[in-house]
């Protein structure tokens, strides 16, 4: 069930490069801990030198490497774990996602849109937005970048387009392995739209990926994010916690990996609330940041514009 606020859309601008939109939202939220590393080693202070992985301290340089060695062991079974874990459930988050967005070259524009999808894996959001943008706008001429830091799950992606048979060596869409924190291979001022759906949770500097985003969008860009975010009623995180503790158990029975879905856990855990968040994405430089969190918050979908 999707608990969603009221939405206060503006006009969108005729322009088709600039989607610009106001949602209006209103929530209340629990701070984020601090993270408790061990005593530094050297002179280097601990927030420099170490971050956490799931519930673990961990040495910054590891992160990428242990977070790349998760995605490569659930990728086969990445699209069946997702709905067993979720009932279905983040389909429905993906589409709402996508259709909130509503992005695409509209009928009176001749200008195609940029997009960008991050942490894009095995291509959920960055099909649906093509495929949105077509049907609702005719528009087959935007470009998208499906970018991911693991080739397998770049690769579960292609699979699908070439068995979908869209998608697939098609000029407008490349399939690109690159770090979301850095997208060396992306010009500045680029992209129309960047989309990361369940990704920066991974990154090792979020905010670096933030400071990324807005450096590879346009001015008029519009960044949106779907992730895990912080349950605000009570006995719902009570529930949640509860069904949270059998994921792991269910990745050990049917992707025979534990500590994989445990991470999964323990990620969304440390991952910051709705609000703290979307002050990161106003750090970043993004103006008219908000959000709205989904299914009482067990994830959020936030936003901003780069102006
Ligand atoms: C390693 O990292 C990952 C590996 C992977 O394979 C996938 C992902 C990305 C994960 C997803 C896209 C989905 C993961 C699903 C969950 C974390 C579970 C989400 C939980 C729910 C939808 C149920 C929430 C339950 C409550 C809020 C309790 C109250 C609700 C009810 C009683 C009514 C509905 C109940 C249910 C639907 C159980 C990855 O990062
Ligand atoms: C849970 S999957 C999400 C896939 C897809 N966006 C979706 O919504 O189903 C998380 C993805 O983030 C990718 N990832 C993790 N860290 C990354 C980074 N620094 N840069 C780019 N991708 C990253 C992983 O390889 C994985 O494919």
């Amino acid at each position: 069930m999707l608990i969603s606020s009221r939405i206060v859309r503006s006009s969108l601008a005729n322009a088709p490069l600039k989607l610009s939109r106001f949602f209006t939202q209103a929530h209340t939220v629990r701070k984020e801990e601090d993270p408790i590393a061990p005593p530094p080693r050297s002179s280097e202070q601990p927030e420099q030198k170490y971050t956490h992985f799931g519930s673990k301290t961990v040495l910054k340089s590891t992160k990428q490497k242990l977070v790349g060695d998760v995605f490569s062991s659930v990728a086969n079974r990445y699209d069946l774990m997702n709905d067993i874990m979720s009932l279905g459930i983040h389909r429905l988050w993906k589409e709402h996602f996508i259709n909130k967005l509503d992005a695409g070259k509209r009928p009176n524009s001749t200008t195609p849109l940029h997009f960008i999808d991050v942490a894009g894996g095995s291509g959920d959001i960055a099909f649906g937005l093509l495929d949105h943008a077509e049907s609702k706008f005719g528009d087959i001429e935007s470009t998208m970048d499906i970018v991911d830091i693991n080739a397998d799950m770049l690769k579960e992606g292609e699979k699908r387009a070439m068995e979908q048979g869209k998608y697939f060596k098609d000029p407008r869409v490349r399939f690109l392995v690159s770090n979301g924190e850095v997208l060396e291979e992306i010009e500045s001022d680029s992209k129309d739209i960047y989309t990361v759906s369940f990704g920066i949770r991974n990154f090792t500097d979020i905010q670096k990926g933030l400071n990324t985003a807005y450096r590879v969008l346009k001015p008029g860009g519009i960044f949106y994010c779907l992730e895990f975010s912080k349950i605000e009623n009570p006995l719902m995180d009570l529930a949640y916690q509860q069904w949270a503790k059998v994921l792991p158990v269910m990745g050990s029975m049917i992707a025979n990996d534990y500590d994989s879905y445990q991470y999964l856990v323990e990620s969304i855990e440390r991952f910051p609330d709705q609000e703290t968040f979307k002050s990161m994405i106003e750090t970043a430089g993004f103006k008219s940041a908000g959000y709205e969190s989904l299914t009482f918050g067990v994830c959020a979908i936030h936003w901003g514009i780069k102006v």
